[in-house]
């Protein structure tokens, strides 16, 4: 495993009003890591995912991120620019196109990647064709690695729930992202899918080589899964380790595990 740096977040503030979501976190994220948030329902967790993707402004405090062409701040930066510089994510909720196609699905969110000149769009141009077809065959590709072949051509609608939230986590693959946050992810699911998932996870992680951080509640999932967990309460930073660490910590215990 590498410990190059990815991300890097400096004494993050998030203020709504008088509350303080997240008070003065630091976190940082290394290439092909696999990370686990945790914390108790109203830690700041999503907040904080909110932040480093943009979505939500910070109060204050600094985020960078490591690019192949140095380090790029990413404070002030829309989510569309940051999802581009290799951030991607997935929601609470699902957010697919339900009426679409899985394999449009896809293909919508590779647009990202494969955007052509207005012109060219337009008129039609042969390179338009040659990004359809290239954008068909890799949303294919995708579907394939992630067994989702035999459905490509159904509604999203039709899939079942969990195979549904496995298409979220390919759309979100789809802009070929290096650093994956992921939002609960096995929120109701039944033992079956969320063992489906810990798979899809360790599969990413082996086969695309990208740094993936979970927020989740399902505590077997986590820490099977992930190689180190931060956890959140009242929007600090708690605690930070390895999963046994976590497991022995008497603050987490007392804040958090402690009831289960
Ligand atoms: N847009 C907002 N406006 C005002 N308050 C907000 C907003 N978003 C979140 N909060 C508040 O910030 C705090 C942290 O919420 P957040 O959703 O980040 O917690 P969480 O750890 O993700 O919780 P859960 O596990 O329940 O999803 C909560 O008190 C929440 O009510």
């Amino acid at each position: 495993m590498s410990n190059s740096p990815l991300l890097e977040a400096q004494a993050l503030v998030k203020n709504f009003g008088g509350l303080t979501a997240v008070a003065n976190v630091s976190v940082h994220f290394d290439q092909n890591e696999l990370i686990g948030l945790i914390g108790p329902n109203g830690a700041g967790k999503t907040t904080l995912f909110n932040l480093l993707t943009g979505e939500t402004p910070v109060s204050s405090g600094t985020i960078s991120f490591y690019t192949d062409h140095g380090v790029q701040p990413l404070n002030g930066k829309q989510p569309a620019q940051i999802a581009k510089i290799g951030i991607s994510r997935t929601f609470q909720n699902i957010r697919l196109f339900k009426e679409l196609s899985v394999l449009d699905n896809v293909r919508i969110a590779m647009t990202n990647h494969y955007h052509e000149g207005f012109l060219t769009s337009i008129l039609r141009l042969p390179k338009y064709y040659q990004t359809e077809a290239a954008m068909t065959k890799a949303a294919q590709e995708l579907l394939a690695i992630f067994d989702l072949t035999a459905v490509a051509d159904l509604p999203a609608k039709s899939l079942p729930y969990g195979i549904q939230r496995r298409l979220e986590i390919v759309r979100a693959l789809a802009t070929k992202p290096k650093l994956l946050f992921l939002d609960e992810p096995a929120a109701g699911m039944n033992p079956e899918e969320t063992a489906d998932l810990t798979r899809l996870i360790r599969k990413i992680q082996r086969e695309f080589h990208i740094t993936i951080v979970l927020i989740e509640h399902d505590m077997s999932l986590v820490m099977n899964v992930v190689e180190r967990l931060y956890v959140l309460e009242h929007g600090a930073l708690l605690a930070t380790g390895t999963p046994q660490e976590i497991q022995k910590n008497p603050a987490v215990i007392k804040a958090y595990l402690g009831g289960e």
